[in-house]
Parts: C-alpha cells; sequence; structure tokens
C-alpha cells in the first residue's frame, strides 16, 4: 500500500505535487524555501479530484495523502502521519479522537470532514485544544434525498425480490397478489429528524401523491416544516401513524438506539422503516426481531453498525430488508463538491477565515 503520493498518484497530481512530495519526504536542497514554511496537511483519503485540485494549487499547504480510496489509512499509519500536521483532512471512517489529537499535537489547528455527519468526532476534545472544524453539508442533500426516495420504493415495491424471482425461475403465471407491495398514495410518511435532507425527501415523495407528513425532532422546527406542509408529532405518534418512517436524524448519545423494540412496537404491520442517516440510531437485534415476525412491513438501511455489515449478518437473511453499503451521497457531482468544500474549509482554516461551513462547537 502507497503512502504519501505514490507513482500512479504523481501521475495524477500533476507537477506541484512533485515538490511537495518532497517537502512530505524530508526537503530537499532544491526545494524552494518557502514550501517548507507552508502548513502541513495530512489528506486521510484519496478524495475525488476536485477536492485535490484545489489543495494542490492553493500553493497554500503541502500536503501528503493516503494514497488509496479502497482501503482507509490503517490507525497505526494515521497516528504517525498526523504528527506535527497543521490541518487534517478526513472521511467519516478516521475516528478523531484524543488519541488521535495527541499523536497530531499541537500545531494542528484546522479539521476539515468530508462528511455531513461528525459522529466521528470527538467534538469535546476537538473543542477543548481550540481545533477548528468544518464539514460538508447542504452539498449532499438532493443526493441523499434521490437515494432515499430510491431504497424507499425498492423496499416498498419490493424490486430486489422482484429481479432475483425473474432471473431464478420463480416467475411463473402472472398472480394476482405475488410481490404486492405498500404504495405511497395515500400514505402518512413520518420523518425522525427533520432537518435539510428529511425536506428534500419530503418534497420529492410529495408527487407520490402522500396524505401526510409528519415530524418529531427535539422541538418543532416550524420554517422547515411549512415547506413541506409536515405536522410535529410525538415520537410515538409518528411511530403509530408512520407508513413510511425515514429515519434523517444525526447520531448523537441521545439518539443512539432511538429506534428500538420500543419504536418497532407501536409500528403497524403494513408500515416500511428507512434509514439514511447513521447505523447506530437503530437497535439491529430489534430491528430483525420486528422485521421476521412481521411487526413490521420491511425495512431499507443504507447504513449499519458496524459498516461494512458481516455477510453473515442475520439481517442479510430477510427477504424484507435492502441493505445498501452506505452510498447514499454517492453520485459523482456530489462527491466531487464534497471534496471540494472539504479542501476549502481546510485551507479557509489554516488561513484564519471563517469556513464556508463550519461547525459551531
Ligand atoms: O454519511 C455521509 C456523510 O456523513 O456525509
Amino acid at each position: 500500500m502507497a503512502m504519501l503520493c505514490s507513482r500512479t498518484a504523481l501521475r495524477r497530481l500533476q507537477p506541484i505535487c512533485v515538490s511537495q512530495l518532497k517537502v512530505a519526504e524530508g526537503l530537499t536542497s532544491s526545494t524552494p524555501r518557502e514550501m517548507s514554511t507552508l502548513p502541513r496537511v495530512y489528506v486521510t483519503r484519496q478524495i475525488p479530484p476536485e477536492g485535490l485540485k484545489i489543495l494542490r494549487e492553493s500553493g497554500k499547504v503541502q500536503f501528503e495523502l493516503w494514497d488509496s480510496d479502497d482501503i482507509s489509512v490503517p490507525r497505526k499509519e494515521l497516528l504517525q502521519r498526523v504528527r506535527g500536521v497543521d490541518g487534517l483532512l478526513c472521511v467519516l471512517t478516521e475516528k478523531i479522537d484524543a488519541e488521535l489529537l495527541d499523536a497530531a499535537g499541537p500545531n494542528l489547528k484546522v479539521l476539515s470532514t468530508m462528511s455531513v455527519g461528525f459522529d466521528h468526532l470527538s467534538l469535546d476534545q476537538l473543542k477543548k485544544r481550540g481545533i477548528r472544524v468544518g464539514y460538508t453539508p447542504e452539498v449532499l442533500t438532493d443526493s441523499v434525498a434521490e437515494l432515499t426516495v430510491a431504497l424507499l420504493l425498492t423496499t416498498s415495491r419490493r424490486l430486489v425480490e422482484a429481479t432475483h424471482e425473474a432471473k431464478t425461475g420463480g416467475w411463473g403465471t402472472w398472480r394476482t397478489l405475488w410481490l404486492c407491495g405498500y404504495e405511497l398514495a395515500n400514505s402518512t410518511v413520518g420523518i425522525l429528524g427533520l432537518g435539510r435532507i428529511g425536506v428534500a425527501i419530503a418534497e420529492r415523495l410529495a408527487p407520490f401523491k402522500v396524505k401526510k407528513f409528519i415530524y418529531t425532532d427535539v422541538a418543532p422546527r416550524p420554517e422547515l416544516a411549512s415547506i413541506i406542509n409536515a405536522e410535529y408529532v410525538s415520537f410515538d405518534e409518528l411511530a403509530k401513524q408512520s407508513d413510511f418512517l425515514a429515519v434523517c436524524c444525526a447520531l448523537t448519545p441521545e439518539t443512539k438506539e432511538i429506534c428500538n423494540k420500543n419504536l418497532f412496537s407501536k409500528m403497524k404491520n403494513t408500515s416500511i422503516f428507512i434509514n439514511t442517516s447513521r447505523g447506530g440510531v437503530v437497535n439491529q437485534e430489534d430491528l430483525y426481531q420486528a422485521l421476521s415476525t412481521g411487526q413490521i412491513a420491511a425495512a431499507g438501511l443504507d447504513v449499519t453498525v458496524p459498516e461494512p455489515l458481516p455477510t453473515n449478518h442475520p439481517l442479510f437473511t430477510l427477504k424484507n430488508c435492502v441493505i445498501l453499503p452506505h452510498i447514499a451521497s454517492a453520485s459523482y457531482t456530489t462527491r466531487n463538491a464534497m471534496s471540494a468544500l472539504a479542501a476549502n474549509n481546510l485551507l479557509l482554516g489554516l488561513q484564519g477565515e471563517p469556513m464556508i461551513k463550519e461547525l459551531k462547537l
């Protein structure tokens, strides 16, 4: 596994990175003097080209990267590579905790994560050390909302089962109740955690003739709710009334496993449960029970605990559970926009400017 800028990466990264590589490897006499004074940055993943281009062409940082998108940087390697850096650009697979921040040391002033979620960051530790944090909301809203709708329809209309049957000889005569699912028309759609993504999902579902949108959150969010004409209800009412329940809340200590047997036991046995936020908000054993006993009709998950979910996990044995490998924001446009935003947040932070999207710690 190549670290720093490997030969293949160098071909992609163009000449400026060659001099950055020299800096990263230890200065050579031919390296321009000013390069050695540029802030040092470690990038924990081969991020999409837009972001790398911004870093490369800025002339404002020298960076090393973990030159792979297929394998995440091993923890030991990461702990070594971050030593003494001024900035860190990470993705959601890296746990940024006290151990890592200690390894990085006092130079670290800016962390930029290429994700909207920040449950992989120890915010209290970052705050304590005065490290500013950038993240990538909004640029992924459309992509995540699209995928959520796709997953909802795939799950409710049993598309995975259907293609499997068609391919494997299960397709006999046309049958009156075979592979029947549940439709959105006249349904009640519930949103657990109403933010930009929840609104975007509802906007896309409304043309399917949904009868009513309901939501719950720590408190009513009238401005957002008015965009989609959604009614604020209690957690229990959300469970009871929703024909489709979309989980859109962030993973926090308060929301950890909030979707558990208490929720599933109140849902209708015709209801569809969809999660594109974080796997940690669901108690997967309780979900398995609810699905396997017919307490709820089906579930579509883009996120699980752990990720990847082992292929022998019981949830994979269920026909009424559709599992995707955390791809909600995976469109070329969105991933490039996230990469660019993460790079710009980092550069702005290192210059002491307000970031485009900065977390308030
Ligand atoms: O899950 C994806 C993200 O947090 O951006």
